[in-house]
């Protein structure tokens, strides 16, 4: 690392020798491997952008220059060549975030990871440099996955129109986003990619002239003059110049002299410009064993050596949705499936194995696959869209007025709900429950365990009028839990034991066994209580009012966003019914949740069964005029 360690900052990038690039190339591949191998992360992305990077910091002054990366899991090399060397603590509390972010440093501008966005922030930062009269560069780098997004078109729809209005856009073109690229875009940047660009070709007959310089040099001016002609006849017009903006490429990715070459061009351009990139995902990483399908996009830890993982979860809820779609796909044909390029991540690679004209990958195009959906619902079928939680906030107003309004019998299936942590405040998916809530018609299931998963997946498939949502956690699946009884819908998991039980504990979802150990300590305390499982959390069961009637507190646990979440719906469920029992509601604070690990961050914001516990023995002592005796407890613990 002879020479990683000595760049404390992209100037220090300015005293290489251009022979001195490759090197730092390699050792900045070679402390990737090391490092992401222990902490786990976005090993591929980041091992295709290690020349990009090293030349976009030479050609560009960062911070004066804004460097934009969109989604931000290839920010790794960014972060390593802007004083950032320390990876031991990657994604973890206290350590890197795995994507940009502004407290870490003055050069990264743009934390969220939500795809598609940069050229958004781009053109905004264009205009404001314009406003105020600034000659900084703004750089976006959106890669050919996120060009699927349709916030990227919309961007582009207003940078090309601004002829003079400086901006770099840099398409990191690895033909992948988790799997290889879908859509006509995709097979528009194949066509670039393999027509033998007018910049190859000037570079190629650039290289023939120079060893022949008499006659050389002039009939390369000559060439180079007669750009307009020549280009037209070398290389097709592409649809970015088609669309107004100049296009520069495509350029070798992973060659430093080339990349800065075109990069100083686009720099001295003075309008918006594309400089098409073509870079490998996982470049310089082939471990002896591992056949990685998605090239190391997200990793978790592994042997650098054979690059397989180590240690291998047991069962997880996206394992038993996937298992549980094929079953599903064999006895209902109607059923066909949709992903926003995440079929493996979502668990529906195997329902495409099996039926691979039965399952859509709409790119990273959230928005799209719910309209889709919708069109493939009133077309006879019955869609299930598999999509992370917090991905499918941008497609909310489809979800509303294309699905619900239409009375779509649509399943959207939601993985990573509730808090996933290491990938920061913009990957945990605790906001569903609260916006889904206003969706009229629609119904939402919180799947307690695996059985749970199989049940209401079930359940929600049969819904054809209407959309519903199944939603789960990351990672491994919880023990069953198994019901002791039934309440309307509802599933009891433990009984008070007693005619005139204190508190109605109203578990959701994945917290079952957490609800279950408060009412353990609550027992402890001499509060009886109840603890049932909605399953189907919207609409709120209609036993719930004269259940809660019943008991002298209610109390609801859910692993999403308290504003607006079942807490907030039960509480209303009470007051339409009449029902005046004192509700308090747990769940996650309308906050932005800095990265660590999920335990972690369920202990910072009190998710935890000691606090809840401590809280609900605080309310039910208030009830009793033993206020001041647990007060006086709790101030001693
Ligand atoms: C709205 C949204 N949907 C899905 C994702 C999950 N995701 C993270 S990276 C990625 C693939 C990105 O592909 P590309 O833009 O080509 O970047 P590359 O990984 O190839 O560098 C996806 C789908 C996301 N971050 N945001
Ligand atoms: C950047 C991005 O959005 C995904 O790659 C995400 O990091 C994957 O999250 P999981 O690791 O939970 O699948
Ligand atoms: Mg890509």
């Amino acid at each position: 690392m002879a020479l990683l360690t000595r760049i404390t900052g992209p100037r220090d990038l300015d005293r290489l020798a251009p022979e001195q690039l490759d090197q730092l190339a390699a050792e900045i591949r070679s402390f990737l491997v090391d490092a992401v191998s222990k902490t786990g992360g976005h090993l591929g992305p980041n091992l295709g952008v290690v020349e990009l990077t090293i030349a976009l910091h030479r050609v560009f002054e960062s911070p004066k220059d804004k460097i934009l990366w969109d989604t931000g899991h290839q920010s790794y090399v960014h972060k390593l060549l802007t004083g950032r060397q320390d990876f031991s603590k990657l994604k973890m509390k206290g350590g890197l975030s795995g994507y940009p972010a502004r407290s870490e440093s003055e050069h990264d501008i743009i934390e969220n990871s939500h795809a598609s966005t940069v050229l958004g922030w781009a053109d905004g930062l264009a205009k404001a440099n314009e406003v105020l009269e600034r000659d900084d560069h703004v750089v976006a780098v959106i890669g050919d996955g996120a060009l699927t997004g349709g916030m990227a078109w919309e961007a582009l729809n207003n940078i090309a129109e601004a002829k003079d209005r400086p901006l770099v856009i840099v398409v990191n073109d690895n033909e992948r986003s988790y799997a290889p690229t879908i859509g006509g875009l995709a097979n528009h940047l194949a066509t670039l990619r393999t027509t033998d660009g007018y910049e190859r070709f000037l570079a190629r007959t650039k290289e023939i002239l120079d060893r022949t310089p008499v006659v050389g040099r002039p009939l390369y001016e000559t060439l180079h003059g007669a750009k307009k002609g020549l280009k037209d006849f070398i290389a097709p017009q592409g649809m970015f110049e088609d669309l107004g903006l100049k296009y520069v490429g495509p350029i070798d990715g992973h060659d430093i002299e080339a990349l800065e070459s075109a990069l100083t061009r686009a720099k001295r351009f003075g309008g918006p410009v594309i400089v098409h990139c073509l870079t490998e995902k996982g470049r310089g990483y082939q471990p002896a064993l591992a056949d990685e399908a998605d090239r190391f996009h997200a990793v978790g830890k592994i042997h650098p050596d054979t690059g397989l993982p180590i240690s291998t979860s047991g069962a997880d809820w996206t394992g038993v949705f996937a298992d549980e779609m094929v079953k599903l796909g064999h006895e209902r044909e109607d059923i066909v499936a949709i992903t926003a390029a995440m079929l493996q991540p979502v668990g529906l690679d195997k329902f495409a194995k099996a039926f691979p004209e039965r399952v859509y990958d709409v790119g990273i195009a959230e928005q799209h696959g719910a309209v889709s959906a919708a069109g493939l619902a009133t077309g006879g079928l019955h869609p299930v869209f598999a999509v992370y939680a917090t991905f499918l906030n941008r497609a909310f107003d489809q979800v509303l007025m294309d699905v619900a309004l239409h009375k779509c019998g649509v399943t959207f299936v939601l993985d990573r709900a509730g808090i996933t942590g290491t990938d920061g405040a913009s990957h945990n998916g605790m906001w569903d429950m609260s916006i889904l809530q206003v969706v009229p018609g629609l119904r939402i299931a919180a799947p307690r365990d695996a059985d749970q998963v199989r049940a209401q997946l079930r359940e929600a498939v049969e819904v054809d009028d209407a959309p519903t949502v199944v939603r789960y956690s990351k990672g491994a699946v919880g023990p069953a839990v198994e019901a002791v009884g039934r309440v309307g819908g509802m599933d009891v998991l433990r009984e008070a034991g007693t005619d005139t039980p204190d508190v109605l504990l109203v578990s959701v979802g994945a917290l079952a066994p957490m609800c279950l150990e408060i009412a353990g300590l609550l027992d402890q305390q001499g509060i009886s209580t109840t603890v049932v499982d909605p399953r189907w959390v919207k609409p709120v069961d209609e036993a719930m009012a004269p259940l809660a009637d019943r008991h002298r507190v209610v109390v609801t646990v859910e692993d999403n966003g308290r504003v607006g979440g079942v807490g907030c719906a039960v509480a209303q469920a009470l007051r339409d019914a009449g029902v005046d029992v004192p509700l308090r509601d747990f769940g996650i604070p309308p906050r932005f949740l800095d990265h660590a690990s999920r335990k972690e961050v369920m202990t910072e914001i009190g998710l935890t069964a000691p606090d809840i516990a401590r809280q609900v023995t605080g309310l039910v002592s208030k009830l009793d005029g033993r206020y001041e005796q647990a007060e006086v407890e709790a101030a001693r613990d």
